[in-house]
């Protein structure tokens, strides 16, 4: 990325600029030292195939073939993840560094499938995380909220029956959403009704998403839409193949929350120059700029906005529109946004001469 140079003025901007994340699955922020720091700490072999150092991690972490090579890798990672203290730690370490990128507000991905399977109980996973959240808002002014996701390659009564053991989260609002994420293409939208109905059933507050159009086709988005009842898609890249789904984005307001050096990670696109960014802004399809899995996949927000900004070269207008965006998709109430709005319109301020 050297050869891209972003003016000191607009990486001080772009790193001031206040920030929502919409898309951050908090296993995803295992780092190769905190994940040798916990496989030592709980006595946890991993299996031969795994790289066995801090290096060998970052080299097999230079690029996956696809979403699946990822997510195989992924999957064993998290397996050091044993006591609440693991989670909390993991969590609380990923705001943190997030807070020194200009993050103010995040609404997290977590898999809790992908532990119980493994015999640690989804009450450890949640209380964990929820402690971490509590710090994040004491201790660093950010504030939260924790997005359960289904695995989509575990059958839908495995959904049903996390959905069920984790009623009493969201009865007392420690939970706030639910999201769809793991392996796309041979697991449609349409498995998932019985999940998404029952929660939208039982908690008609909770925010609803899912992961679309990563890797598959634009239906995946239209049928999250028609089928789930989402109020957000998570990538929906290949949404930009379908103008007719673009124009129904934008009139619904339904936000992407993009994630651009994970696309380039995954193969999605070979380079960030290729997203199309422009296209969704001239259909006015509202997105935000998320890291996804940054452990992974070399660099958290800040990164992914620069990222943009190297191949996009956005005006100061057009990144207050995209900041401002990205409050306006938060699952937050006025007060919150109108808060988050002042701060951005102050940050702008500070530096629309000089950018
Ligand atoms: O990018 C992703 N896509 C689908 N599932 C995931 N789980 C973690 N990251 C991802
Ligand atoms: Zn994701």
């Amino acid at each position: 990325m050297s050869c891209y140079k972003i003016a000191q003025h607009k990486h001080d901007f772009l790193h001031e600029l206040p920030k929502c994340e919409h898309h951050v699955h908090l296993e995803g922020t295992l780092s190769p030292d905190l994940l040798f720091k916990l496989a030592k700490r709980n006595n946890i072999t991993l299996p031969n195939h795994f790289p066995s150092s801090i290096e060998l991690c970052n080299d097999r972490y230079e690029q996956f073939a696809d979403l699946q090579d990822f997510l195989d890798h992924y999957y064993i990672g998290m397996s050091v993840l044993i006591q609440e203290k693991d989670f909390e730690d993991l969590a609380y370490e990923y705001f943190i560094k997030a807070k020194n990128d200009g993050l103010h507000h995040s609404e997290t991905f977590f898999d809790p499938q992908g532990h119980v399977e493994r015999g640690i109980p989804i009450e450890t996973v949640v209380n964990g995380f929820n402690k971490a959240c509590i710090k994040a808002q004491k201790e660093l002014g950010v504030s939260t909220k924790l997005i359960m996701c289904l695995l989509r390659h575990l059958p839908s009564a495995n959904g049903l029956a996390t959905i069920e053991s984790a009623k009493p989260f969201y009865e007392n609002g420690i939970i706030h959403g639910l999201g769809l994420d793991s392996s796309e293409k041979p697991f449609p939208p349409k498995l998932f009704i019985d999940c998404y109905s029952e929660v939208k059933k039982n908690f008609p507050e909770v925010g609803l998403t899912a992961h679309a159009g990563e890797e598959a086709d634009p239906i995946f988005i239209s049928d999250s839409l028609d089928l789930l009842n989402v109020t957000r898609i998570d990538h929906g890249v290949q949404s930009y193949r379908d103008d007719e789904l673009l124009k129904r984005l934008a009139k619904e307001q339904i936000m992407l929350s993009l994630c651009p050096l994970s696309n380039v990670k995954l193969q999605v696109v070979n380079d960030v120059s290729e997203l199309p960014i422009r296209k969704w802004m001239e259909f006015g399809v509202p997105f935000s700029i998320n890291s996804d899995d940054p452990a992974y996949f070399g660099g958290y927000i800040l990164d992914n906005y620069l990222a943009v900004e190297s191949r996009f070269n956005f005006s100061g207008e057009e990144w207050v529109k995209i900041a401002k965006n990205s409050v306006n998709g938060s699952w937050i109430d006025a007060a919150r946004k109108k808060e988050l709005i002042e701060e951005i319109d102050r940050v702008y301020n500070k530096y629309k001469d000089l950018i």
